[in-house]
């Protein structure tokens, strides 16, 4: 897990959790004030966030305070000492969030997906050692999610936590948002430096999921968690039906299993490196299998520039979609997932044998 506390606070919490928690709304002075109070007897906890400005999709919604909350944000540190996040979405609201003292900003998804608004906030940080969390952007689009951290290093800011709050889903999820883990896990391997806190209310958009959530965050690997949380949640004026009182966050956190990446016993340490030494020798046979497989792909290639035959056939694919759909049903194996692999297996086979009917050689695939 990587150190989100020392990142985002400048000092360490231990083994725990990290947990970024507050309000999605800054709603009035004792909203805040006693969310934040109750919120403290968490350990977990690092940070408070809480929306000062709030993008809503269409008007009318409550869109937040704005700038005079950020004043109640001040005094509710000074008495309390802790630090709090809030979410900047262009320079103006940038520079009034770096006046007022805020220590750490937050991007929000309908931000990182515009370059135009990130730039603008990376040009007021310019030089200013603030921590900045970035979260995905609405889409699915990893190269935004990515920008937005590099536009923020160029600038010199160095202190940056990815937040992963889900994708947008045509109501096709049971989810508000789409978790895609593939997606983080993805930007885990472009960007192995930056922690990835998962903020799991935006993704269930139902306060019921967060421990699921929460709890697959950790099993993948995520460094932190940033939950949304009011003293009355269903009195709140957004995301009421995603936000849990202090209390019940605190109980989420407790139940939560932190798991570590290898076991301490060493029997059970033993016992999953001969497992995966297993593994390989299977992996390798599928390589091998697979190579077997590429020449006879070529050989068939060669015969149908012989013999003036099309590369794609419909009625051989067809069979064999459902001649390994079907073996996979029987053998108990994810049937999408093997469609999937016969897919890409297909399409290199379509591409080496492009490469022979254009007289070209088969090394690159
Ligand atoms: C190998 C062939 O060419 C293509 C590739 C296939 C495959 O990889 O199995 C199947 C059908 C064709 O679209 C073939 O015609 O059999």
């Amino acid at each position: 897990m990587k150190n989100v506390t020392e990142i985002l606070t400048g000092k360490s919490n231990g083994a725990h959790v990290p947990l970024i928690a507050g309000p999605c709304s800054a709603e009035s002075y004792e909203q805040l004030r006693t969310t934040v109070l109750e919120l403290r007897e968490i350990s977990n906890l690092i940070a408070v966030r809480a929306g000062v400005w709030k993008p809503r999709t269409r008007p009318g919604s409550f869109e937040g305070i704005g700038e005079h909350a950020l004043q109640w944000i001040q005094k509710i540190k000074e008495e309390t000492g802790l630090k709090f996040a809030v979410e900047v979405a262009n320079s103006w609201q940038t520079e009034a969030a770096l006046r007022a003292g805020i220590d750490i900003l937050w991007i929000g998804a309908r931000t990182t997906v515009n370059p135009f608004y990130v730039q603008e906030i990376a040009e007021v940080l310019r030089g200013i050692d603030v921590p900045v969390m970035v979260k995905n952007p609405i889409h699915a689009d990893l190269g935004l999610w990515i920008g937005g951290v590099e536009r923020l290093r160029k600038v010199g800011i160095r202190r940056i936590v990815a937040v992963h709050r889900g994708f947008f889903t045509s109501g096709t999820s049971v989810f508000r948002n789409d978790p895609k883990w593939e997606i983080p896990v993805e930007f885990r391997t472009h960007m192995p430096d930056v922690p990835i806190v998962c903020d799991p209310s935006h993704i269930s958009g139902k306060r019921d999921y967060i421990f699921e959530i929460s709890q697959a965050a950790l099993d993948l690997e995520m460094d932190g968690l940033m939950i949304e949380s009011h003293y009355r949640p269903d009195q709140a004026l957004s995301d009421a039906e995603q936000q849990v009182t202090p209390a019940e966050l605190k109980e989420i956190m407790t139940k939560l299993v932190r798991r570590e990446e290898l076991p301490e016993n060493t029997e059970a340490l033993e016992h999953l490196y001969e497992l995966r030494h297993q593994i390989d020798a299977l992996d390798h046979q599928i390589l091998n299998l697979l190579e077997k497989r590429k020449h006879l792909v070529e050989s068939i290639g060669e015969l149908k520039r012989d013999h003036n035959i099309t590369i794609l056939q419909f009625q051989r694919w067809f069979e064999i979609v459902k001649d390994r759909s079907q073996l996979a049903r029987i053998l108990g194996l994810d049937e999408d997932v093997i469609l999937e692999i016969f897919q890409l297996i297909h399409r290199s086979s379509i591409k080496i044998q492009q490469q022979i009917l254009q007289g070209k050689t088969t090394d690159v695939q």
